[in-house]
């Protein structure tokens, strides 16, 4: 039997289309919502991502703002940037396009971001506030990928859900999301060995290695909900995932695309937490 593909492009799409009424709503009752996306450098990839943004923001409604700097410019000044934003009343989320040239700490400018405006949850303190169970913000990718099975109605608690890959943005939230969900949760890492004695036994598996073909149709029990999280381009150019698609497919119950699953996903929640960043500056009168 063939696994039944979840859409994260059409998921998306649904969801925009809901998020314009929600953001004229806000804006009747007097706030419009506003992100502001800083943009340090020229990278060809970033520079492409930003703009899809931004673009998502002029569908929904959304203002947004976007702060380009030069790639050398000096830490000081966009924390300079950052403080401001943190005070502008027009802004209530604010993103730092990631990664950042070497001469600038990717842990300085997170931390300098409010947390009640760190969309991308990244700031300690709301990873903090994911690892006890309080509201914050679930940085976007970790979000999108509970949201996708959320549209399935997958139930998770009881579940084994082994995800494959450690990083802060990715493995290390979507760990914790899964175990306040009441999943038992294994976390597997490039010193694994081997990989396969663990994903085999997963129900739910999420890869997020950055390693093309990692998983194959031999590496998962049959039926598996498979999330791929990878983004690599093959020697042709082409988007590829670290699931071995077409095998896999055959095998799993569930399983994600790449282009068109968790990327457009990703990009949505961000949308999805500047409304929530908006809604709660509101209530609180700032
Ligand atoms: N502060 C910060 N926050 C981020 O969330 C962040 C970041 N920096 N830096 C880079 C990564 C990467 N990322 C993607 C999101 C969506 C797609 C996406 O929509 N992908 C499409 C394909 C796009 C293509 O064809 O290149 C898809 O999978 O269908 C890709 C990549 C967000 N990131």
């Amino acid at each position: 039997m063939s696994a039944q593909l979840i859409n994260g492009k059409a998921i998306a799409a649904e969801k925009r289309k809901a998020m314009i009424a929600q953001v004229e709503l806000m804006k009747q009752k007097g706030t419009t919502p506003g992100l502001a996306v800083l943009l340090i450098g020229n990278h060809p990839a970033s520079v492409s991502y930003v703009k899809g943004k931004v673009s998502d923001c002029q569908e929904v409604g959304i203002h947004s703002q976007l702060i380009r700097l030069p790639g050398d410019v000096a830490e000081a000044e966009l924390l300079n940037q950052i403080t401001k934003l943190n005070v502008d009343r027009r802004i209530h989320a604010i993103l730092v396009q990631l990664p950042l040239p070497s001469h600038i700490s990717e842990q300085k400018v997170v931390q300098a971001i409010r947390p009640e405006k760190d969309v991308d949850g990244f700031h300690p303190v709301n990873i903090g506030r994911i690892v006890t169970g309080q509201p914050g913000f679930v940085s976007c990718t970790p979000a999108g990928i509970l949201e996708m099975l959320r549209t399935i109605h997958l139930p998770i608690a009881g579940k084994h859900v082994v995800i494959v890959g450690r990083s802060n943005i990715v493995g290390k939230p979507v760990s914790l999301l899964f175990l306040n969900r009441d999943a038992t949760v294994t976390v597997c890492h490039s010193k694994s060995k081997p990989l396969s004695l663990y994903t085999k036994q997963a129900d739910i598996l999420i890869v997020a290695a950055g390693k093309a073909s990692l998983i194959h149709a031999d590496d998962i029990k049959p039926g598996a909900v498979v999330i791929d999280v990878g983004m690599n381009r093959n020697a042709r150019g082409k988007l590829v995932g670290d699931v071995a698609f077409d095998e896999v497919k055959e095998k799993a119950g569930y399983l994600t695309p790449v282009p068109g699953g968790v990327g457009p996903m990703t990009r949505v929640m961000l949308l999805e937490n500047t409304l929530t960043a908006a809604m709660r500056q509101m209530e609180k009168g700032l």
